[in-house]
């Protein structure tokens, strides 16, 4: 059926014909033509002469003619012909046929070449033939328009009764065609309302109704037939879905805006082209340095544009080129050349240019090199004058006895004499000879700290003590004053006594009892007045059973005796501490963490405080950070607290990589200590580490 596929308009008189017809020539009698009516259902038969051409046409009503004239049927034909015949050529279309048709008395025509000869007829049966062919055809070209439809739609009949649902319908409103056919739209689909384009006959756009739970954009068209309104169909769009498209383009529009933004205020100029080179963005940097109209520039090949551009063959090739230098203009400027693929293919390039003329650059690096070292600068003079900024107020505790100390330690303060504190590591030993010295008279003059422990053996003595000019290779030249010349009239801090060799100690000895001491290489005696406080949490007394520690200098040291208890014996001051360093770190951090669930309090309270305060407050500077709603809960805390052991079976253990592996180094340590009774010197010798190596990892682990 080609014929039929093409469409009714494009039908010619070809295309629907009743070819090879049987013909009379003027010889044939009466009785062939009545033979040749018998066999067809024609209701003419054609009459041609010897070349086929037609001479006329033999109807039924000719052949009644002879017949009621009472001619023999032996005569011929063509005595009863009708001369005057529509003919209509083969090419002949639809429309011109259709018309013919209607106007012919026949009913009936002969279909003609061009030299007249007779190639079939056409009847009022063809033409309906044709007819429910081209309906036939038009049906199917609907039906599939409607089913392939996105939208949904609805038809109905005058009575409202539901004669076409479409699947985007169906799946649209959750219902089959077969179940809701026939059925009243209105029961089956309220929100779908119809009677209005019924009543008025006119089509209504952009309706929102709810249909089956759903917000439709609904447009109603009436269908009318014969100038009547025979029903009505509605095509439905998802609201919803429109909606979610209309964000996205919204927000698509917002973040395209973002980044022209973000692009525009960069300081270096930016440039994209297309991938034939011609450019599709130049931001604001870019198009002032050259004083272009980035409106302008748009659409031109970048070589029209920018001098010595190599952007459009980076978008030819898609070969990077980073980092290059450039001249432009006066200058050499560095430049990277990006190509930008899509699907695997090069669409076009980027181009960066730093606008900071290389020698400008330079010039910053330098200035930053010099800010640095004054930094440096300050920062070591500052720390040679000495400060402190602890005070007895800072020193937190409701326990009896670190209350108990405090008064003691505020009492010394007022003297000069050397004070020992002690205590486990954390336990706030420098703290209290911080608030020691800003107690005393000398609080105005530097407090020195030095950590025996934390400085290499080879240097403990030049620190203490200086060195005179000249004292050894590598030497500042002028020589350098020691600690204790920096703390001439302020007090001198010194941590971890118990890890003095003995020769210093011997040093240390004399400047505590003659006040005197020599710089490194130094031929005079340096006069100093300097407080000491010094501070261990190793057993001094056990040293010094063992020979470890000088007898003498221990009874210079320990003429106040300070003893801070470790935490572990002072739980009830796990609670205020919470609360202050809560408070310190949200003003750190600008945080708002103002509480601690009973149960993360619980396991801070029956936990054994190997590291003592100092521990307790890294736990809580971490929990500040993870804790959500202004609370910390026990999620919060380190994994060994929360009692998960790494390597376990089942969820995998809590904290991330660096909480997990600090665990673990923790581990290492807390048993190297164990095994060398607390002695760092040795556990540093254990672990293979430097003595101040091991410091380090102690305070930062909060041991
Ligand atoms: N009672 C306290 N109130 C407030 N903060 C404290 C208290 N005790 C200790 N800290 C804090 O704990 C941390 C450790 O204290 P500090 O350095 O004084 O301990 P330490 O005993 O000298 O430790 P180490 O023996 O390891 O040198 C410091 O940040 C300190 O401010």
């Amino acid at each position: 059926m080609v014929a039929a596929a093409k469409g009714v308009n494009a039908l010619r008189m070809r295309d629907f014909m009743t070819p090879d017809v049987p013909t009379l020539h003027p010889g044939d009698s009466i009785k062939r033509a009545v033979e040749i009516f018998r066999q067809t259902r024609l209701d003419g038969i054609p009459a041609v002469d010897e070349n086929g051409k037609l001479t006329g046409l033999l109807t039924k009503v000719n052949l009644y003619d002879a017949i009621l004239e009472g001619c023999s049927l032996d005569r011929p034909v063509s005595g009863f012909l009708t001369r005057k015949v529509v003919t209509v050529e083969m090419e002949a279309p639809y429309r011109y046929v259709e018309n013919v048709v209607k106007t012919s008395p026949v009913g009936m025509g002969v279909v003609v070449d061009g030299h007249n000869r007779v190639r079939g007829v056409f009847t009022k049966v063809d033409m309906i033939m044709a007819l429910f062919r081209r309906a036939d055809l038009l049906n199917a070209r609907l039906k599939a328009v409607y089913q392939a439809m996105h939208n949904g739609l609805v038809s109905v009949d005058r009575s409202g009764l539901i004669t076409l649902l479409n699947p985007a319908a169906e799946s649209l409103l959750g219902v089959m065609e077969e179940a809701v056919l026939n059925s009243s739209a209105e029961q089956v689909l309220p929100g779908l309302n119809f009677t209005e384009v019924m009543e008025t006959g006119r089509v209504e756009i952009g309706k929102k109704c709810m249909v089956a739970g759903r917000a439709l954009l609904v447009n109603f068209t009436p269908v009318i037939d014969r100038g009547r309104t025979s029903g009505a169909m509605a095509i439905l769009q998802d609201l919803t879905e429109l909606e979610k498209v209309a964000a996205e383009l919204e927000s698509v529009r917002t973040l395209q805006h973002t980044l022209r933004t973000v692009l525009d205020i960069a300081y270096d100029g930016i440039v994209v082209v297309d991938k034939d080179g011609c450019i599709t963005f130049v931001n604001q940097s870019l198009a002032d340095f050259f004083g272009l109209d980035p409106q302008e520039a748009i659409g031109r090949h970048v070589t029209k544009v920018l001098e010595n551009s190599r952007l459009h063959i980076v978008a030819r090739t898609g070969v990077p080129e980073t980092g290059q230098l450039q001249q432009i203009r006066d200058g050499y400027y560095m430049v990277s050349r990006l190509p930008i693929v899509e699907n695997g293919r090069v669409v076009g390039a980027v181009g960066k240019m730093m606008f900071r003329n290389l020698e400008e650059i330079r010039e910053m690096a330098r200035r930053m090199d010099s800010l640095e070292n004054q930094l440096n600068y300050y920062r070591t003079e500052l720390e040679k004058k000495g400060s402190t900024y602890y005070t007895f107020d800072s020193i937190i505790s409701v326990s009896s006895a670190v209350i108990q100390l405090k008064q003691e330690a505020l009492q010394a303060a007022r003297g000069t004499s050397t004070i020992l504190v002690q205590g486990e590591s954390g336990t706030g030993k420098e703290l209290f000879a911080q608030a020691v010295h800003a107690a005393s008279p000398r609080r105005s003059r530097a407090f020195v700290k030095v950590n025996c422990a934390a400085i290499p053996e080879h240097l403990l003595e030049s620190e203490f003590f200086g060195y005179a000019p000249g004292a050894f290779t590598g030497a500042q030249r002028g020589g350098k004053p020691g600690r204790f010349e920096l703390a001439n009239g302020g007090t001198i801090f010194l941590d971890e006594i118990g890890d003095m060799s003995p020769g210093l100690q011997a040093k240390l000895l004399r400047v505590l009892q003659d006040k005197e001491f020599d710089r490194v290489g130094g031929t005079r005696p340096i006069q100093v007045d300097v407080r000491v406080v010094a501070a261990t949490n190793r057993d001094l007394e056990g040293l010094v059973s063992r020979g470890e520690f000088r007898e003498d200098l221990f009874y210079r040291l320990n003429v106040i005796q300070l003893t801070i208890p470790p935490l572990r014996e002072r739980p009830e001051d796990i609670l205020p501490l919470v609360h202050y360093f809560l408070r310190k770190y949200n003003e750190i951090f600008g945080t708002r963490v103002t509480d601690i669930t009973a149960e993360t309090l619980g396991i801070l309270s029956g936990y054994h405080w190997p590291g003592n305060v100092r521990e307790l407050e890294n736990i809580i500077e971490r929990a500040v950070n993870f804790a959500s709603g202004g609370v910390i809960q026990v999620k919060d805390l380190p994994a060994y607290l929360r009692g998960d052991k790494p390597g376990q079976e089942g969820p995998p253990p809590g904290g991330n990589y660096r909480d997990r592996l600090g665990g673990a180094e923790r581990e290492i340590i807390v048993s190297a200590l164990k095994a060398s009774g607390g002695n760092k010197t040795k556990a540093a010798r254990m672990l293979g580490i430097s003595r101040s190596r091991l410091y380090e990892k102690l305070k930062k682990l909060g041991i």
